[in-house]
């Protein structure tokens, strides 16, 4: 495979239609580390014509599900066999550190386990009760068809595993289509599934833009399902896009995600260090692009002050640099888009009234800011409230913005005062309390004492404008099935309806 051969079309590795490239770069010192593929439209309906011939006449879907549960599993094993090779892409192309990049290698490999487990357990069929022994009624699930997939680049591997492992237990053909920024793993894996051996064509890549191969993969009549992972603006137009041919659609989308703090947490100094240490995580791990992210501490004001001093005093501390350097914490944001963006938000947020308790720029040192890399100082804000744009839209970046409440009603209306719905958390000593303030939280997963754990068994995915349907669990894989009802008559005979 040449260096920009990254289309995958029916088992074959190549070039762009056009010949078009586009240079992936490194976003710790922004040169160039790899040129791949620029598709467009040709490429995307040759994929989507491949996927097509798998799924209607090649043997992928009507494979025994002990052996497709079989492929997921060497797949697994694959992945572990390649997890420190994957771990380096996942670290040099995001700019997440080594050992982030390890862990979503493990959590790649426990989705294709799970999926692997799930379907390898399920009976073949639902049978129902029709009310007579003369019928015979099964309800069972068929694969959707053609599925279009489309990630962002924050999490490559893991986004497009989530799609990747069930689509393919449930006997799925599918076209993938990663970020253009972060192409790489997604590349890495479909090479991965051959070697498994997938059948020719079951899984085929398209490197290139949103536009135009995301909204021809939306568009496109011949696909069967789009499943889109990314921001709201996008996965709007996926939707419209997907409108005319009534395709089934899935959306997984941002968040703006708040973790309340009750002072009966930090009521110990163990209490106090865990929800200090936990509200870091929450808001900067892979500098804060995690849909998920802890971006909102609601804070109970009485512990307002000595918590945000201690959380501001161990953000300075947090160590940036690039994410395959030993001791690093932070890597780079992943482009100057996404620089550039922080910045605007911190100076909105100044300009709205924000009190900056730490950051607000980026470091002025060479040591931690090599040539033109794109990083930016773990931000606190404090005194932030509900109408300022960066308590609001998902910043997406290391900015923890600070609001304060009184009352657990209080708290409440403040972590669901946002469009999204994706993720937030409790903290509190009161169990009885941590439990009723989860149960009045309108996101689609909720921490008590914890923050950003998931798990595969468990369905991911958001209320409200964070997104439509589930990944993960048996949601996840629901997802990506049609249901049939099939009734048989035992002994058929007429109705006589009509007199004649
Ligand atoms: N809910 C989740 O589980 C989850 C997980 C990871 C990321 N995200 C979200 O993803 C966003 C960050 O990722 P991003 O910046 O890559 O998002 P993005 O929306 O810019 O891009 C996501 C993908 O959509 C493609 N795309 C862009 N325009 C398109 C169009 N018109 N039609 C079809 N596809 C198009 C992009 O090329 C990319 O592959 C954040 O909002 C984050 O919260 C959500
Ligand atoms: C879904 N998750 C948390 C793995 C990545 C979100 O950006």
């Amino acid at each position: 495979m040449a260096a920009a051969e990254t289309i995958h079309v029916d088992g074959v590795w190549q070039a762009a239609a056009s010949g078009a490239q586009r240079e992936v770069l490194d976003p710790a010192d922004a040169k160039t580390l790899a040129v791949v593929a620029e598709g467009g439209v040709e490429d995307t309906d040759a994929a989507i014509a491949a996927a097509r011939r798998a799924f209607d006449q090649g043997p992928w879907p009507g494979t025994p599900v002990a052996e497709r549960a079989a492929l997921l599993r060497r797949v697994a094993d694959l992945l572990q066999r390649d997890r420190e090779t994957i771990a380096l892409i996942e670290s040099r192309d995001t700019g997440k550190t080594l050992e982030e990049g390890r862990v979503d290698v493990d959590d790649v490999t426990n989705a294709f386990r799970y999926f692997a487990d799930l379907v390898a357990g399920e009976s073949a069929g639902r049978v129902v009760d029709a009310g007579t022994p003369e019928v015979h009624s099964v309800v069972v699930h068929e694969p959707v068809g053609v599925c279009a997939m489309i990630t962002p680049w924050n999490y490559p591997l893991l986004q497009a595993s989530w799609k990747v492992a069930p689509a393919l237990a449930a006997g799925n053909t599918f076209v993938i289509k990663p970020s253009e920024v972060t192409p790489l793993s997604t590349v890495h894996l479909v090479k991965l599934l051959a070697e498994a051996g997938l059948p020719t064509g079951v899984a085929n890549v398209v490197t290139g833009a949103g536009d135009p191969v995301g909204a021809r993969l939306s568009e496109h009549p011949d696909v069967d399902l789009v499943s889109f992972t990314g921001g709201l603006v996008s996965g709007t137009k996926v939707a419209q896009a997907a409108a005319p041919t009534v395709k089934k659609v899935a959306l997984e989308l941002g968040g703006k995600n708040p973790n309340v703090v009750f002072a009966d947490a930090c009521a110990t100094a163990d209490g106090f260090d865990t929800a200090v240490d936990q509200a870091l995580n929450a808001a900067f791990i892979h500098s804060g692009q995690v849909c998920s992210a802890g971006a909102r501490l609601i804070i109970e004001e009485s512990v307002r002050e000595r918590f945000v001093a201690e959380l501001a005093r161990r953000a300075e501390k947090i160590k940036l640099g690039r994410g395959t350097e030993d001791g690093v914490e932070c890597g780079p944001l992943v482009s100057a888009q996404q620089l550039d963006k922080t910045e605007a938000f911190v100076a909105s947020a100044l300009e709205e009234g924000a009190l900056l308790r730490c950051g607000g720029k980026q470091p002025e040192s060479n040591e931690v800011r090599p040539a033109t890399g794109y990083f930016y100082l773990p931000t606190v804000l404090d005194q932030c409230h509900r109408e300022m744009r960066v308590v609001r839209e998902e910043t997406f970046g290391p900015i923890l913005t600070v609001e304060s409440f009184q009352t657990e009603d209080e708290a409440v209306t403040l972590a669901n005062d946002t469009e999204y719905g994706l993720a937030g958390a409790v903290w509190s000593a009161d169990t009885a309390r941590a439990r009723r303030v989860a149960a009045r939280l309108r996101h689609g997963t909720v921490w008590i004492n914890d923050y950003h754990p998931y798990l595969p068994q468990a369905e991911w995915g958001g209320f409200g404008k964070s997104g439509v349907g589930r990944e993960l669990g048996p949601a996840g894989l629901d997802e990506y099935r049609e249901t049939k009802h099939v009734y048989e008559n035992l002994r058929p005979s007429p109705v006589r309806w009509f007199a004649g």
